[in-house]
């Protein structure tokens, strides 16, 4: 199979979707690798360390889309990528199209088989190429809310773990998910007084061993969350549904109740984000406000450090990367947890939360591939 990686597009987005050391897997089983030249830039492997992997460098971005048979990508494809999709084709990127009518439309009238990397699955229930981002963007958003609680940069003014004689700040994480305990860890360490919401009481418990009463675990009612949200002076947005568009836990309303210069970070924005104030934003301009509270809601995260996101991506996508350039549709149909990430093929819904967002008939994916 000819498998192609374009550059990404996406606003001061500098991962890529194959390393070179996951282009030399490729190569080792026998297939022919694109990569668009410079595509490596961001994380400091040019154009020579892909030819070392076996690779063939091209020039634009078109020569990926119309030669490749698989485009291994980083973030959803954008207006100018999604036109260029075909027929044939495999995507095998993020795509987060619950909150994206657009680009489902777009990848529905191109045909393509795209499998979104954020619902795939594991034996364990977990989602396993999501994982990595969001072990980063979890540990990010600690350092993203301490920046923005700085007072020039629009914040209250409070330095996360206080200082001796002074208490430090309360951080509210809603989430307690992989996401959740990351930016926990960090808060903990950084020695802020941070609160845990989830609905799921297994998770709670999890989380209580882990931390050994360092932090405080909730079970998420409206009560307990209000009760977070307004002592908070950070709160980060960490819940997901699988595949669905995130429920929005605090709204507008709310915010009248929390501290001025309160700073939200709503990590979960690539699924719609759960503040009812929150809209997606960029690293160039990453924070707005609303009655006085500070909203961070950056929906690519991880592309602020690329050199250890794309490493700790790549580490988790090679598998199946590999399964689909071996055995094409096959591979989907073969594995389970592959076919839970096939999200749209040949024109039709394949994913049921997807279909529910946006008002479309879900097709399962083995009726969709012919699966028995
Ligand atoms: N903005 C960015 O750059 C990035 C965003 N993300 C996003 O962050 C979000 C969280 O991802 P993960 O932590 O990997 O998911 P996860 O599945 O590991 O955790 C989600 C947690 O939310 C909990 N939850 C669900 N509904 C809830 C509710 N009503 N109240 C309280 N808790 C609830 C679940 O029980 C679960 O523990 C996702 O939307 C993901 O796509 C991930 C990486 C980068
Ligand atoms: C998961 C996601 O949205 C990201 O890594 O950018
Ligand atoms: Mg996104």
């Amino acid at each position: 199979m000819r498998v192609g990686c374009p550059k990404e597009i996406k606003n001061h987005e500098y991962r890529v979707g194959l390393t070179p050391g996951a282009v030399r897997e490729y190569v080792a089983h026998g297939h022919d690798v694109i990569i668009e030249t410079k595509a490596g830039a961001g994380i400091g492997a040019d154009d020579d360390a892909y030819r070392a992997a076996g690779a063939k460098i091209v020039a634009t971005a078109a020569d990926i889309f119309q030669k490749s048979d698989m485009v291994v990508k980083v973030k959803e494809p954008q207006p100018s990528e999604w036109a260029q999709l075909r027929d044939g084709q495999i995507l095998y990127t993020y795509l987060h199209l619950a909150p994206d009518p657009e680009q489902t439309k777009g990848l529905l009238a191109s045909g393509v088989t795209a499998i979104a990397y954020e619902t795939v699955t594991d034996e364990r229930g977990g989602l396993p190429l999501l994982a990595p981002m969001s072990e980063v963007a979890g540990r990010l958003s600690i350092q993203a809310g301490a920046t923005a609680l700085q007072k020039a940069n629009g914040g209250r003014g409070i330095l996360l773990g206080g200082v001796p004689g002074v208490l430090p700040a309360k951080v509210a994480i809603i989430g307690g998910g992989v996401v959740g305990l990351h930016a926990a860890k960090m808060a903990a360490g950084i020695g802020a007084d941070v609160s845990i919401l989830d609905r799921s009481i297994p998770r709670l418990r999890q989380l209580d061993d882990l931390f050994g009463g360092r932090i405080h675990t909730r079970y998420s009612t409206i009560d307990a969350l209000e009760e977070e949200v307004f002592s908070a002076d950070l709160v980060i947005g960490a819940v997901l549904i699988p595949g669905a568009a995130a429920p929005k836990l605090v709204t507008r309303e709310m915010l009248s109740g929390m501290k001025k210069g309160a700073v939200i970070v709503d990590v979960a924005i690539d699924q719609g984000g759960c503040f009812e104030t929150s809209h997606a934003t960029t690293h160039s301009d990453p924070t707005y406000e609303v009655d006085g509270v500070v909203h961070y809601c950056v929906a690519n995260m991880p592309g602020a450090v690329p050199v250890t996101s794309a490493h700790a991506l790549n580490n988790a996508t090679l598998h199946y990367g590999l399964q689909l350039a071996d055995k094409g549709l096959k591979a989907i149909a073969e594995d389970r947890h592959l076919r839970a990430g096939l999200n749209v093929h040949k024109g039709r819904v394949t994913n049921a939360p997807v279909a529910e967002a946006l008002g479309y008939d879900a097709f399962a994916p083995e009726a969709a591939l012919n699966v028995a």
